[in-house]
Protein backbone atom coordinates (compact mmCIF):
# COMPACT_ATOMS: atom_id res chain seq x y z
CA UNK A 1 0.00 0.00 0.00
CA UNK A 2 0.92 3.63 -0.40
CA UNK A 3 1.84 5.25 2.79
CA UNK A 4 -0.21 8.56 3.80
CA UNK A 5 3.29 10.53 3.56
CA UNK A 6 3.58 9.41 -0.04
CA UNK A 7 0.21 10.35 -0.73
CA UNK A 8 0.63 13.63 0.73
CA UNK A 9 3.98 14.03 -1.44
CA UNK A 10 2.50 13.72 -4.39
CA UNK A 11 -0.21 15.80 -4.02
CA UNK A 12 2.55 18.37 -3.27
CA UNK A 13 4.73 17.97 -5.65
CA UNK A 14 1.94 17.76 -8.47
CA UNK A 15 1.86 21.78 -7.82
CA UNK A 16 5.71 22.18 -8.14
CA UNK A 17 7.38 23.21 -11.44
CA UNK A 18 9.66 20.43 -13.24
CA UNK A 19 13.72 20.40 -12.64
CA UNK A 20 13.87 18.41 -15.69
CA UNK A 21 11.45 17.93 -18.93
CA UNK A 22 12.79 15.41 -21.60
CA UNK A 23 10.92 16.26 -24.93
CA UNK A 24 11.24 13.06 -27.87
CA UNK A 25 14.40 11.79 -26.62
CA UNK A 26 16.36 9.84 -29.54
CA UNK A 27 19.40 8.05 -29.22
CA UNK A 28 20.86 4.98 -31.57
CA UNK A 29 24.00 3.15 -31.93
CA UNK A 30 24.21 2.73 -35.69
CA UNK A 31 21.22 0.53 -36.69
CA UNK A 32 20.70 -0.03 -32.53
CA UNK A 33 18.02 2.16 -31.35
CA UNK A 34 18.30 2.83 -27.60
CA UNK A 35 15.86 5.54 -26.91
CA UNK A 36 13.09 6.68 -29.40
CA UNK A 37 10.74 9.33 -28.28
CA UNK A 38 11.34 9.58 -24.40
CA UNK A 39 9.43 11.79 -22.45
CA UNK A 40 9.63 12.67 -18.67
CA UNK A 41 9.01 15.49 -16.50
CA UNK A 42 10.90 15.44 -12.94
CA UNK A 43 9.51 17.91 -10.16
CA UNK A 44 11.38 19.51 -7.46
CA UNK A 45 11.40 17.07 -4.32
CA UNK A 46 10.36 14.00 -6.51
CA UNK A 47 12.32 10.72 -6.54
CA UNK A 48 12.32 8.68 -9.69
CA UNK A 49 13.23 5.22 -10.46
CA UNK A 50 13.89 4.36 -13.84
CA UNK A 51 12.96 0.28 -13.92
CA UNK A 52 13.97 -1.58 -17.02
CA UNK A 53 15.56 -5.21 -18.05
CA UNK A 54 19.55 -5.10 -18.43
CA UNK A 55 20.30 -3.63 -21.91
CA UNK A 56 17.18 -1.05 -22.16
CA UNK A 57 18.60 2.13 -22.23
CA UNK A 58 18.74 3.00 -18.32
CA UNK A 59 22.62 4.27 -18.58
CA UNK A 60 22.60 6.02 -22.19
CA UNK A 61 19.62 8.12 -21.13
CA UNK A 62 21.38 9.11 -17.50
CA UNK A 63 24.49 9.47 -19.77
CA UNK A 64 22.21 12.01 -21.95
CA UNK A 65 21.07 13.60 -19.22
CA UNK A 66 24.69 14.91 -17.35
CA UNK A 67 25.77 15.80 -21.41
CA UNK A 68 28.27 12.41 -21.06
CA UNK A 69 26.63 11.43 -24.67
CA UNK A 70 24.91 13.28 -27.26
CA UNK A 71 21.24 12.21 -27.82
CA UNK A 72 20.79 12.29 -31.76
CA UNK A 73 17.43 14.71 -31.46
CA UNK A 74 15.60 16.07 -28.48
CA UNK A 75 15.51 17.82 -25.69
CA UNK A 76 17.03 17.40 -22.04
CA UNK A 77 15.35 21.11 -20.17
CA UNK A 78 17.53 21.21 -16.75
CA UNK A 79 16.13 23.83 -14.71
CA UNK A 80 14.75 25.42 -17.75
CA UNK A 81 18.13 25.20 -20.06
CA UNK A 82 17.80 22.33 -22.61
CA UNK A 83 21.92 20.79 -21.98
CA UNK A 84 21.99 19.38 -25.25
CA UNK A 85 22.36 22.92 -26.57
CA UNK A 86 25.04 23.63 -24.17
CA UNK A 87 29.25 24.33 -24.53
CA UNK A 88 31.28 22.23 -22.67
CA UNK A 89 31.25 25.43 -20.15
CA UNK A 90 27.86 26.03 -19.65
CA UNK A 91 27.63 22.38 -19.16
CA UNK A 92 30.01 22.30 -16.50
CA UNK A 93 28.23 24.87 -14.77
CA UNK A 94 25.04 23.56 -14.70
CA UNK A 95 26.91 20.41 -13.62
CA UNK A 96 27.57 22.16 -10.01
CA UNK A 97 23.78 21.49 -9.89
CA UNK A 98 23.49 18.10 -10.63
CA UNK A 99 25.09 15.39 -8.58
CA UNK A 100 26.51 12.07 -9.10
CA UNK A 101 26.33 8.86 -7.55
CA UNK A 102 28.13 5.74 -9.91
CA UNK A 103 27.65 2.59 -9.28
CA UNK A 104 31.33 1.52 -8.82
CA UNK A 105 31.26 4.41 -6.04
CA UNK A 106 34.49 6.65 -8.43
CA UNK A 107 36.57 7.14 -5.01
CA UNK A 108 39.90 7.72 -5.73
CA UNK A 109 41.58 4.97 -4.10
CA UNK A 110 45.25 6.62 -3.92
CA UNK A 111 43.76 9.67 -1.89
CA UNK A 112 42.13 9.53 2.04
CA UNK A 113 39.05 9.55 2.57
CA UNK A 114 39.30 14.16 3.57
CA UNK A 115 41.09 14.40 0.14
CA UNK A 116 38.32 12.14 -1.77
CA UNK A 117 35.74 14.72 -0.32
CA UNK A 118 38.15 17.59 -0.81
CA UNK A 119 38.54 17.19 -4.37
CA UNK A 120 34.71 18.48 -6.16
CA UNK A 121 34.88 21.56 -3.19
CA UNK A 122 38.63 22.39 -4.63
CA UNK A 123 37.83 21.29 -8.36
CA UNK A 124 34.21 23.47 -8.47
CA UNK A 125 34.13 26.22 -5.42
CA UNK A 126 37.61 27.83 -6.38
CA UNK A 127 36.87 30.94 -4.41
CA UNK A 128 36.23 28.36 -1.08
CA UNK A 129 38.58 29.06 2.24
CA UNK A 130 40.63 26.74 3.78
CA UNK A 131 38.29 26.82 6.96
CA UNK A 132 35.53 26.09 4.78
CA UNK A 133 36.93 22.66 3.05
CA UNK A 134 37.51 21.54 6.58
CA UNK A 135 33.90 22.82 7.69
CA UNK A 136 32.54 21.00 4.98
CA UNK A 137 34.10 17.51 4.93
CA UNK A 138 33.88 17.22 8.24
CA UNK A 139 29.66 17.85 8.16
CA UNK A 140 29.33 15.43 5.29
CA UNK A 141 31.29 12.60 7.19
CA UNK A 142 29.22 13.76 9.99
CA UNK A 143 25.73 13.35 8.10
CA UNK A 144 26.73 9.77 6.85
CA UNK A 145 27.32 8.67 10.23
CA UNK A 146 31.86 8.19 9.37
CA UNK A 147 33.30 10.78 10.60
CA UNK A 148 35.95 8.33 12.02
CA UNK A 149 37.68 7.65 8.55
CA UNK A 150 38.95 11.14 7.73
CA UNK A 151 42.08 10.39 7.56
CA UNK A 152 41.88 6.82 6.45
CA UNK A 153 42.37 5.05 3.07
CA UNK A 154 39.52 3.89 0.64
CA UNK A 155 41.14 0.08 0.83
CA UNK A 156 40.45 -0.04 5.32
CA UNK A 157 36.60 0.75 4.40
CA UNK A 158 33.96 -1.76 3.61
CA UNK A 159 31.38 -1.53 0.70
CA UNK A 160 28.60 0.16 2.74
CA UNK A 161 31.36 2.34 4.07
CA UNK A 162 32.44 3.21 0.57
CA UNK A 163 29.06 3.67 -0.35
CA UNK A 164 28.15 6.48 2.05
CA UNK A 165 31.33 8.26 1.58
CA UNK A 166 30.65 8.54 -1.96
CA UNK A 167 27.37 9.56 -1.20
CA UNK A 168 28.75 12.22 1.20
CA UNK A 169 31.13 13.33 -1.82
CA UNK A 170 28.05 13.53 -3.93
CA UNK A 171 25.88 16.15 -1.57
CA UNK A 172 28.55 17.92 -0.53
CA UNK A 173 28.14 20.61 -3.29
CA UNK A 174 24.37 20.70 -2.09
CA UNK A 175 22.96 19.53 -5.32
CA UNK A 176 19.40 20.20 -6.92
CA UNK A 177 18.92 17.20 -8.66
CA UNK A 178 20.91 13.92 -7.87
CA UNK A 179 21.15 10.64 -10.55
CA UNK A 180 21.79 7.54 -8.69
CA UNK A 181 22.78 4.46 -11.13
CA UNK A 182 21.91 1.25 -9.02
CA UNK A 183 22.58 2.75 -5.66
CA UNK A 184 22.34 -0.80 -3.71
CA UNK A 185 23.76 -3.21 -6.00
CA UNK A 186 26.60 -5.97 -4.38
CA UNK A 187 25.07 -4.50 -0.70
CA UNK A 188 23.61 -6.75 1.69
CA UNK A 189 20.19 -6.20 2.44
CA UNK A 190 20.58 -3.98 5.89
CA UNK A 191 23.27 -1.81 3.97
CA UNK A 192 20.89 -1.50 1.60
CA UNK A 193 18.38 -0.28 3.71
CA UNK A 194 20.69 2.02 5.42
CA UNK A 195 22.23 3.43 2.45
CA UNK A 196 18.64 4.05 1.11
CA UNK A 197 17.48 5.55 4.70
CA UNK A 198 20.78 8.01 4.31
CA UNK A 199 19.67 8.75 0.51
CA UNK A 200 16.14 9.77 1.70
CA UNK A 201 17.63 11.98 4.56
CA UNK A 202 20.01 13.77 3.08
CA UNK A 203 17.81 14.19 -0.32
CA UNK A 204 15.06 15.79 2.01
CA UNK A 205 17.45 18.52 4.16
CA UNK A 206 18.67 19.66 0.56
CA UNK A 207 15.29 19.70 -0.92
CA UNK A 208 16.54 18.04 -3.86
CA UNK A 209 15.37 15.74 -6.91
CA UNK A 210 16.22 12.09 -8.11
CA UNK A 211 16.74 9.98 -10.73
CA UNK A 212 17.46 6.47 -9.45
CA UNK A 213 18.46 3.56 -11.90
CA UNK A 214 17.58 0.53 -9.77
CA UNK A 215 16.63 -3.38 -10.44
CA UNK A 216 16.14 -3.97 -6.77
CA UNK A 217 12.42 -3.89 -6.01
CA UNK A 218 12.99 -3.60 -2.27
CA UNK A 219 14.91 -0.28 -3.15
CA UNK A 220 12.27 1.25 -5.35
CA UNK A 221 9.17 0.59 -2.94
CA UNK A 222 11.04 2.15 -0.40
CA UNK A 223 12.82 5.32 -2.21
CA UNK A 224 10.72 6.13 -5.06
CA UNK A 225 7.46 8.81 -5.44
CA UNK A 226 7.44 7.70 -8.99
CA UNK A 227 8.25 4.75 -11.17
CA UNK A 228 8.94 4.51 -15.11
CA UNK A 229 9.29 1.71 -16.96
CA UNK A 230 11.37 2.22 -19.78
CA UNK A 231 10.66 -0.41 -22.21
CA UNK A 232 11.73 -0.49 -26.18
CA UNK A 233 13.08 3.38 -25.87
CA UNK A 234 10.06 4.56 -24.53
CA UNK A 235 8.72 5.63 -21.09
CA UNK A 236 5.76 2.65 -20.99
CA UNK A 237 4.43 3.73 -17.90
CA UNK A 238 4.97 6.08 -14.99
CA UNK A 239 3.03 5.61 -11.70
CA UNK A 240 3.83 4.65 -7.99
CA UNK A 241 4.98 1.24 -6.98
CA UNK A 242 2.42 0.76 -5.42
CA UNK A 243 -0.23 1.02 -8.47
CA UNK A 244 2.63 -1.01 -10.28
CA UNK A 245 2.83 -3.87 -7.84
CA UNK A 246 -1.19 -4.19 -8.38
CA UNK A 247 -0.93 -3.78 -12.07
CA UNK A 248 -1.91 -6.84 -14.38
CA UNK A 249 0.19 -6.05 -17.73
CA UNK A 250 2.85 -8.63 -18.24
CA UNK A 251 5.43 -6.34 -19.08
CA UNK A 252 5.01 -4.56 -15.43
CA UNK A 253 4.21 -7.97 -13.56
CA UNK A 254 7.87 -9.70 -14.44
CA UNK A 255 9.58 -7.03 -12.41
CA UNK A 256 7.57 -8.56 -9.51
CA UNK A 257 8.12 -12.35 -9.70
N1 LIG B 1 28.89 3.78 -26.33
C1 LIG B 1 28.09 2.84 -26.84
N2 LIG B 1 28.32 2.38 -28.09
C2 LIG B 1 27.50 1.43 -28.63
N3 LIG B 1 26.44 0.90 -27.99
C3 LIG B 1 26.19 1.31 -26.75
C4 LIG B 1 26.99 2.30 -26.10
N4 LIG B 1 26.49 2.53 -24.87
C5 LIG B 1 25.42 1.71 -24.74
N5 LIG B 1 25.24 0.98 -25.86
C6 LIG B 1 24.16 0.02 -26.10
O1 LIG B 1 22.93 0.60 -25.71
C7 LIG B 1 22.07 -0.36 -25.12
C8 LIG B 1 21.60 0.14 -23.77
O2 LIG B 1 22.71 0.13 -22.88
P1 LIG B 1 22.60 0.63 -21.36
O3 LIG B 1 23.96 0.49 -20.77
O4 LIG B 1 21.97 1.95 -21.31
O5 LIG B 1 21.60 -0.46 -20.74
P2 LIG B 1 21.08 -0.55 -19.24
O6 LIG B 1 19.59 -0.53 -19.31
O7 LIG B 1 21.74 0.47 -18.39
O8 LIG B 1 21.57 -2.03 -18.86
P3 LIG B 1 22.11 -2.65 -17.47
O9 LIG B 1 20.90 -2.73 -16.56
O10 LIG B 1 22.58 -4.01 -17.85
O11 LIG B 1 23.19 -1.77 -16.94
C9 LIG B 1 22.85 -1.66 -25.07
O12 LIG B 1 22.48 -2.46 -26.18
C10 LIG B 1 24.29 -1.22 -25.23
O13 LIG B 1 25.06 -2.20 -25.84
Amino acid sequence: METTEKKVNKVENDKKDPVIVIKNLKKSFGEKVVLTDFNLSIKQGTNVVILGKSGSGKSVLIKCIIGLLKPDSGSISVFGDDITQMSYDELNESRNRVGFLFQSNAIYDSMTIRENLEFPLRRHWVDITEEEIDRLVAEGLESVGLASTIDMMPSELSGGMLKRIALARTMILRPEIILYDEPTTGLDPITSREIEDLILSLQKKNNASSIIISHDMNCVKHVSDVVVLLLEGKCYTESTYAEMAVSTDENIKQFFL
